[in-house]
């Protein structure tokens, strides 16, 4: 560590001493209010990964819109395109993948799929904060913590470090941790919970407002994951985040989330308020994915695993609905016709059997 590192880590110390409470999580003191929490609209997104059979679509033409302010969830199985979608904010999508048509309009930064080199680099941390699966795993084992917020805080131009230290330690403390301990430490030195912790810090300490974490609770113990979810939802409130939250786990989305989109081989195919898709799912397979789940549908002997299996890039149909082989309510346009986005209510469902009831009832 450099002499000035190391004074600036001191310094932080000495202050975290001297004041005592932790400088709380409201937004940092390095850098201008950054405004309010930016509205995302993702339209018509393709992201294709290259396969031993050709380019095949892991994201297929999604539309999404997300409110500022809400903590929107993304649920589905394993190979949904969850990640993948998360990578397309952040135009991070690599090789073997690319981003093959769309746009991802993000408040305050334009279209993000059309920015490149330092304008990119610059828009990742400074207004898209994005903590990584496995994030426990993901801190460089060498640099402390410390180091490694000051490497960032440099990285973007930052030029008061000692403020940005002090936020680091300020977001530290606000999710429990002792701030200076942490920032002085290495990642061998925390346990899968404080990393977790570190890299939602680290996300956040340069004042993004739109936050985007891909599973942030799993290989964490209950306990651990109740504790990082109520963060999630306190830092949210008080820093005044649009966030996105990937997961599997449907119970996670259902403690968080304020609204949910449910992906299915690459597809968007319900999105509204997580109340309403949990408590009155309309399309097939979001009603499928609740019946799995014995503590959401009432009855554990009445839980039934979806018959059949997730679409690999390869099994994916590439015309019509791809949930077909496996929906109770297949019809023959299924075969033929991507389904319509319909609305339910409040929600936005993307199938044939609910397009054909609603307009049985118009
Ligand atoms: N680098 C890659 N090369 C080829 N195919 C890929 C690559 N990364 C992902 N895929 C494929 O793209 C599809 C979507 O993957 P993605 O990781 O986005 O799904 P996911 O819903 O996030 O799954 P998980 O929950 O397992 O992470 C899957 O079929 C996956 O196999």
């Amino acid at each position: 560590m450099t002499m000035n590192a190391t004074r600036l880590l001191r310094r932080s110390r000495a202050e975290a001493a001297s004041s005592g409470s932790p400088s709380g999580a409201a937004a940092g003191a390095h850098r201008p209010d950054p405004g309010p929490p930016p509205g995302v609209r993702v339209r018509d997104l393709t992201v294709v990964y290259k396969t031993p059979l050709g380019e095949l679509p892991a994201v297929g033409g999604v539309s999404l819109t997300i409110a500022p302010g809400t903590i929107t969830g993304i649920v589905g199985e394993s190979g949904s395109g969850k990640s993948t979608l998360a990578l397309s904010l952040l135009n991070a999508v690599q090789p073997p993948g690319r981003i093959a048509g769309g746009s991802v309009e993000v408040d305050g930064l334009g279209d993000v799929l059309r920015l490149g080199g330092d304008e990119l680099r610059h828009a990742r941390g400074r207004h898209l904060g994005y903590v990584f699966q496995a994030a426990q795993n993901s801190l460089n084992p060498l640099k402390t913590v410390g180091k490694q917020v000051l490497d960032l805080g440099r990285s973007h131009g930052v030029d008061d470090l000692p403020a940005l230290v002090r936020d680091a330690r300020g977001l530290l403390e606000r999710m429990g941790l002792d701030g200076a301990r942490v920032l002085d430490s290495h990642q061998h030195e925390l346990s899968g919970g404080m990393r977790q912790r570190v890299g939602i810090m680290l996300a956040l300490v340069l004042n993004a407002r739109l936050a985007i974490l891909d599973e942030p609770t799993t290989a964490l113990d209950m306990i651990t994951q109740a504790t990082i979810l109520r963060i999630v939802r306190e830092v949210h409130k008080e820093r005044g985040l649009t966030t996105l939250m990937i997961t599997h786990d449907i119970g996670v989305a259902a403690e968080v989330t304020d609204r949910l989109a449910v992906m299915y081989g690459g597809r968007v195919v319900e999105h509204g308020p997580t109340m309403d898709v949990l408590g009155a799912p309309a399309h097939p397979y979001t009603q499928g994915l609740i019946r799995a789940i014995p503590r959401l549908s009432g009855d554990p002997t009445q839980a039934r695993a979806l018959p059949g299996r997730p679409p690999t890039l390869g099994t994916l149909p590439a015309r019509g609905c791809v949930f077909r082989e496996r929906c109770p309510l297949r019809m023959e346009v299924c075969e033929t016709t991507e389904p319509p986005r319909v609305a339910v209510e409040e929600k936005t469902v993307a199938c044939h059997a609910v397009a054909a009831r609603r307009e049985e009832h118009a």
